[in-house]
């Protein structure tokens, strides 16, 4: 099946720069996806946008070029809740990749347990709107439910507006909880204002969320982008990322969100995003914490005691 992306579609960077920042022995990019290909695993009929294809073999180069040892891969909703492509890349990784699956409803035992097997440790409720069609919160609590069963956590994705009316469906979740990319603050307001209080507030009062210190290229305004060399950018997202880091510095992970779906202004340079690193988590023991030992408490628990 031949697919057309979406007009305006931005391709993955291609030849990242070496990172200056190297990376803890261990360090886990917890955070990016596989989209397709889409000859080989078709992109859903649902989804909100066509990607450029970007391959296991390609996000494994990566990995080995950035200094990261294992990935996470997040079932990126291109793909909706069809897992095949997420699935397989886990398998073919030689144990050094675990996953995050997007599942409906009629999920069975045995699908779940296959998932299990492959390295699936978590199930990703998405709340972006323009990202995914709305799915009943009866039916999420459901999944969430059946997903404890197996140790799983619950990944979650909204904007920092809908934190309010989330909060009861997020606190009522029975399972670990990682927000996505810090609940998408508006870097733009005040980092000791109330919205992002409020994220804050949700982290301090309950101990079973953590958060990914995520996409500063998605949530800058400011910039300088992470191109040419700069060692510096994205100021405006560090005084938040940071805030999060030295708060609740064993409930944070990091990754690169390669391939970078919907980006629309610029497409960074990978080596520079890890070079972003250490003007969040700024001693080598939150830097150790952030990329080796949290991920590897949720995603390979059993590696860790
Ligand atoms: O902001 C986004 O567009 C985005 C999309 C997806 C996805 O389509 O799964 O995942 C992300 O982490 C971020």
């Amino acid at each position: 099946m031949e697919f057309q992306k979406t007009p305006g579609w931005m391709d993955w960077y291609t030849g990242p720069s070496k990172p200056k920042f190297k990376l803890p022995a261990g360090a886990v990019d917890a955070h990016c996806h596989v989209f397709g290909p889409g000859h080989e695993f078709p992109y859903a009929p649902e989804r909100k946008y066509t990607p450029c294809d970007a391959s296991k073999a390609q996000l494994y180069a990566l990995r080995d070029h950035l200094g990261f040892a294992r990935n996470v891969v997040v079932q990126a909703t291109c793909h909706g809740a069809d897992n095949r492509a997420m699935v397989d890349a886990l398998v073919s990784s030689g144990g050094k990749a675990r996953g995050v699956a997007t599942v409906k409803r009629s999920v069975t035992d045995e699908e779940l347990q296959a998932m299990h097997d492959a390295g699936v440790r978590g199930v990703r409720f998405n709340f972006v709107k323009r990202l995914v069609d709305f799915t009943p919160k009866d039916e999420l609590l459901e999944i969430a439910k059946r997903v404890q069963m197996y140790g799983w956590h619950v990944v979650i994705y909204f904007e920092a507006v809908d934190l309010p009316e989330l909060w009861d469906f997020f606190t009522a979740l029975p399972t670990n909880i990682v927000v996505d990319h810090m609940g998408r603050p508006d870097v733009t307001k005040p980092v000791d204002g109330p919205e992002f209080e409020l994220f804050v507030k949700f982290m301090r009062e309950h101990k079973n969320v953590w958060s990914k210190v995520t996409c500063p290229e998605r949530l800058s305004v400011s910039g300088p982008k992470a191109l040419n060399g700069e060692q510096n950018a994205y100021q405006d997202v560090i005084p938040f990322a940071k805030r999060i880091v030295d708060e609740f510095p064993d409930r944070v992970i990091w990754g690169t969100d390669w391939p970078h779906p919907n980006l629309k202004d610029h497409m960074p340079d990978d080596g520079l995003l890890v070079d972003f690193i250490p003007h969040i988590a700024t001693t080598e023991e939150q830097q150790r914490k952030l990329l080796v030992d949290n991920p590897m408490r949720l995603y390979w628990p059993e590696e860790t005691f």
